[in-house]
């Protein structure tokens, strides 16, 4: 192979690589925009019950399904588990705002 040959293979597979994560991060946006949809609802639920924002209990369950499922994918369950949580605390500042509307400006 020449090098120009061998130029010409590493952008192909670098383009061929890319056009694979395009599509990964594009689901993964869209998997996230469904479940915020969903967590919008848990939110607007909890507030007219009068729910605390947060379950801990709840996400010790998903952090503990979440590392295993990481683990027989081969991911870092240290990574799955900082990923929930950093999803999870924005999704109790969504429910914390919901709260708040909800009780209206006098509470
Ligand atoms: O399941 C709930 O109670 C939610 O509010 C959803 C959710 C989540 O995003 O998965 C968010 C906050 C809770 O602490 C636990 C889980």
């Amino acid at each position: 192979m020449t090098t120009s040959n061998v130029d010409e293979y590493v952008t192909a597979e670098l383009n061929r690589l890319r056009e694979s994560i395009d599509n990964i991060d594009a689901a993964v946006v869209h998997m996230l925009a469904e479940r915020f949809k969903a967590t919008q609802q848990v939110g607007h639920l909890k507030a007219e019950h009068h729910l605390p924002p947060a379950d801990p209990a709840r996400e010790a369950r998903q952090i503990a399904r979440l590392r295993q499922l990481a683990e027989s994918a081969r991911l870092d369950p240290a990574f799955a588990e900082k990923l929930l949580n950093f999803i999870v605390a924005e999704v109790i500042r969504h429910h914390e705002r919901i709260a708040e509307e909800s009780a209206g400006p006098d509470a």
